[in-house]
């Protein structure tokens, strides 16, 4: 990225949903309070160990750290994937204990089922839940319109671009309103000019619903664009130590981020330095 990218919402082009009731009352903002968390695999040694963390209602934390420190582990036992070891994970004072479209997870590789149409996609968790027809209807179309694919609900999978594609897992992740949102590098497959245009219109869907997001990314360019705070993993089993966080550092700039200005170039190359200290050391 080498211009200014400018905040814009593709909700705001084409009309957008109309508010969401849930989130008015901030029902789909989970706290997510995480308690010296500790995973082995191996029942042997900890891949992870020893993390803490409390996100806000509505915050966006962005997670990096080299390969194999745990970010992906971590986001799999909020997502109740993965057992937890020791420790514990609260989303609003309940603890995860497995999976659940409140704490939804969205992945590089979209994960559409490629039989469906987009549509189809997006209503299969809100059939599963047995939502009225209704509502599954409505629910569909506002959030494929957020996502800016409102004409496209008919089309299949193989029909749309990577970027288009992730589109419809996001609307599908959105579609449960979820009250925690997690991504685990979900542009990482997509080229950069789609990537940054995914990333405006993460940042215009927060605006609109504000869900609470954990965001596992490895630019970090991304994450200080992205984020409200960056947390910086280190270790892992190839370092000898278990991953833990390393540092955590808050992202003052506002809402309008110039990817071009001092303070963000220097908050990169602060976090590129402890990112990189823990992969020499
Ligand atoms: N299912 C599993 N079984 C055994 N070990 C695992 C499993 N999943 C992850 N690990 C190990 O746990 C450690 C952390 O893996 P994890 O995928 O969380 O790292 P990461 O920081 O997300 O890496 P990357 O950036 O490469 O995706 C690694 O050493 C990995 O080999």
């Amino acid at each position: 990225m080498t211009t200014t990218l400018t905040v814009q919402s593709s909700t705001a082009a084409s009309g957008g949903p109309s508010p969401e009731p849930a989130s008015e009352g901030g029902a789909w903002r989970g706290a997510i309070e995480i308690s010296d968390l500790g995973k082995s695999y191996d029942h042997q040694r900890y891949a992870m160990r020893g993390v803490d963390l409390k996100v806000a209602p509505g915050e966006l934390i962005a997670i990096v750290g080299a390969s194999g420190c745990g970010k992906s582990t971590v986001l799999r036992m909020v997502a109740g994937f993965e057992d937890i070891t020791e420790g514990s994970i609260h989303v609003d004072e309940v603890p995860v204990t497995a999976p659940s479209p409140e704490h939804a997870v969205v992945f590089q590789d979209y994960g559409l089922f490629p039989w469906l149409t987009v549509a189809e996609n997006v209503a299969f968790g809100l059939k599963q839940r047995r939502l009225p027809r209704t509502e599954i209807r409505q629910r569909t179309a506002e959030y494929l319109d957020l996502v800016g694919l409102g004409r496209m609900g008919s089309s299949y999978p193989h029909q749309l671009s990577g970027g288009m594609q992730q589109r419809v897992a996001i609307a599908r992740v959105l579609a449960n309103r979820p009250r925690v949102l997690l991504m685990d590098e979900p542009f990482g497959a997509l080229d950069a000019l789609t990537r940054e245009q995914l990333q405006n219109e993460l940042v215009g869907i927060r605006q609109r619903v504000g869900t609470t997001i954990l965001f596992i990314t490895h630019s970090i360019q991304e994450a200080v664009y992205l984020a409200d705070r960056v947390v910086v993993m280190a270790g892992g089993l190839a370092h000898g130590s278990p991953g833990h966080i390393r540092d955590i550092v808050p992202i003052r700039l506002g809402p309008e981020r110039d990817v071009t200005g001092a303070a963000f170039n220097q908050l990169e190359r602060d976090i590129s330095a402890l990112v990189h200290e823990t992969t020499v050391a």
